[in-house]
């Protein structure tokens, strides 16, 4: 369990607990013969592992599944998940992910994983995507959480990337810093780097900034997902909320 509760009054919830609880209602969603895109992460792994059970029991059917990263892929062969790719699925009936922060009107900021680049192919393949967080994701404006923001870069003279995204107006004089696993760069399912971006303040313009990332050559995805999420189920101590995009 997280060593962080959560707590409002009296009321505490491990946050753990409030990931399940997202995910299962989530996993609500799914129905026998979809295709389905299976998010990265620690509440993202909720629904996988529920969505294994609900086959074991027979009580879900037909379903084939296309993973976001190698782990997610694992967790879902063990689990007994019928697993296939973008190249013979190109339609996803229903993604479920977790998200590193949610705004009002459900933009993301995602990857801190690192998983972000196969995660956004898929999810932008997805009819329906759904995406499952405790309260503690929820932000007033993208960036606001002080948090990592990832951008996915390739490894050739990514110094050079990272200074370019350093001096974007657009991102107004954030730091950047290479992401580390212990003493060497990480290195994502694509065998590229991540630069992480810290924000001083919110991002002003998220589209902008979108786009501003994406225009330079080298850059191969960031973290930003915007108007991406069907749904959104946010589990609280007080309870489940499901935001939707047209309600
Ligand atoms: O690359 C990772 C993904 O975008 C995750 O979905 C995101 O970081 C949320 O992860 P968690 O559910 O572990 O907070």
């Amino acid at each position: 369990m997280s060593p962080r509760p959560l707590a409002e009054g009296t009321k505490t919830v491990p946050q753990d607990e409030l990931k399940r609880i997202a995910a299962y209602k989530a996993v609500e969603y799914v129905k026998s013969g979809m295709v389905l895109g299976l998010g990265t992460g620690s509440t993202a792994n909720f629904a996988v592992a529920r969505i294994g059970q609900l086959l074991k029991e027979g009580k879900l059917k037909d379903i084939i599944a296309v993973a976001t990263s190698t782990r997610t892929a694992e967790q879902a062969v063990a689990a007994g998940i019928p697993l296939s790719g973008l190249d013979d699925h190109p339609l996803i009936d229903l993604s479920i992910d977790g998200a590193d922060e949610v705004d009002p009107d459900l933009n993301l900021v995602k990857g801190r994983g690192g998983a972000l680049l196969r995660e956004k192919m898929v999810e932008t393949a997805s009819a329906t995507f759904v995406v499952v967080v405790d309260e503690t994701k929820l932000v007033d404006a993208l960036g606001g959480s002080g948090l990592a923001m990832p951008v996915e870069v390739v490894q050739f003279c990514w110094k050079y990337n990272a200074e370019r995204l350093k001096k974007l107006p657009e991102l107004a004089g954030c730091e950047v810093k290479l992401r580390m696993e212990g003493d060497n760069p990480f290195v994502t399912d694509n065998s590229n780097y991540i630069i992480e971006l810290y924000f001083k303040d919110p991002i002003k313009d998220a589209k902008a900034a979108a786009n501003a990332i994406s225009s330079i050559p080298g850059v191969v995805g960031h973290g930003l997902f915007l108007d991406m999420a069907t749904h959104v189920i946010i589990a609280s101590v007080d309870g489940v909320t499901v935001r939707s995009k047209h309600s």
